[in-house]
């Protein structure tokens, strides 16, 4: 799945994209990173949602899609092109959905500020001084952004809470994550919202207690750090394990992604979500009703 679908990428190359008919009710969508694997996994969904239309589809200036209809992956044509000129990209489109790299999605961010596009974005990895810069663009259009888009992620979410809580003392606490050779961060944004959400449970901070690498005489284990550990390899989806450690037992909340349209699905839900907000940060707790 995902890039380079050569034999059908030059079918019906689009034009410029179509405003959409008046009247319309459907959410009118566009896509960053529209020829990643994300990005394929979102066109498909939207076509296959009668409630929303692909509106703009964008990618980096390098990418070979440029130019192609961004459909062509699925052997159709959807009349919109595949786009580096964000402008362009934003300007029929009411929420921008962004599985890119943090820069790139902090660009496409900047321009649905100036144009009043709503943002869902699904990208990881970035630094709290990009977070910040997301937040503030919060202030002026509505985002729902969350490392994981699946519900069964975040209900795994709600449920390390409640076990974190309960594990708080005389348990080791670690978090073994596995993706695809192709992953370029670590740990995954997915594992780093578990240690967050450990950590809060249970009154410890991950910037002080996070450990992410061991190697050579590391000492014994201090009780009161979570670790982490990172598996790249093959086509694995995306598996989170936490492990309870304690003496004499040991529990394991694992959750496993066998295809990445659990994290369209929840992208979907996150564009309908934001129909009904003008401005403020979200994640996929406020869209799910998890809070
Ligand atoms: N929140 C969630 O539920 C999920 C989050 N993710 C995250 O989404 C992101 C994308 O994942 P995935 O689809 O697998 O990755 P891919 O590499 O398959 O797709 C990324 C797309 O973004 C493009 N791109 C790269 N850099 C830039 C840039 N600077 N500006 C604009 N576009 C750019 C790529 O173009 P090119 O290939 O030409 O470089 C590609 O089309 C990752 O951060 C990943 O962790 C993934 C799955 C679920
Ligand atoms: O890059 C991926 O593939 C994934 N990235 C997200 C993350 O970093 O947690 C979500 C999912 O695990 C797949």
């Amino acid at each position: 799945m995902g890039k380079g679908t050569q034999a059908l990428k030059n079918v019906a190359v689009a034009g410029a994209v179509q405003p959409p008919p008046a009247g319309t009710t459907q959410h009118q969508v566009a896509v960053a990173g529209a020829s990643g694997r994300m990005g394929h996994m979102l066109i498909e969904a939207i076509r296959a949602a009668d409630d929303c239309r692909l509106a703009g589809a964008l990618d980096i200036a390098s990418s070979p899609a440029i130019g192609n209809d961004a459909a062509a992956f699925l052997g159709h044509a959807s009349g919109v092109p595949v786009s580096s000129d964000i402008a362009a990209g934003l300007a029929h489109a009411q929420v921008l959905i962004d599985f890119t790299r943090p820069e790139g999605t902090l660009a496409h961010l900047q321009v649905c500020r100036e144009l009043g596009v709503k943002a869902v974005i699904g990208t990881t990895g970035f630094d709290e001084a990009q977070k910040r810069q997301i937040a503030d663009c919060a202030r002026d259009i509505a985002i729902v952004m969350a490392p994981n888009m699946s519900v069964g992620v975040n209900v795994t979410l709600k449920l390390l809470e409640m076990a974190a809580k309960a594990l708080a003392t005389g348990y080791d606490i670690e978090i073994i994550e596995a993706h695809h050779r192709h992953k370029v961060d670590a740990p995954s944004g997915t594992a780093l919202k578990m240690g967050e959400v450990i950590a809060q449970a249970i009154g410890r901070d991950l910037k002080e207690v996070g450990v992410f690498a061991r190697e050579g005489v590391t000492g014994e284990r201090d009780p009161s750090t979570i670790g982490f550990s990172t598996i790249r390899g093959g086509d694995i989806v995306g598996d989170h394990t936490v492990l309870f450690a304690g003496t004499g037992e040991r529990i394991e909340i694992t959750h496993r992604s066998s295809s990445r349209a659990t994290y369209a699905q929840g992208s979907l839900r996150a564009v309908r979500f934001l129909a009904g907000q003008d401005s403020g940060l979200f994640d996929m707790f406020d869209v799910l009703g998890l809070k």
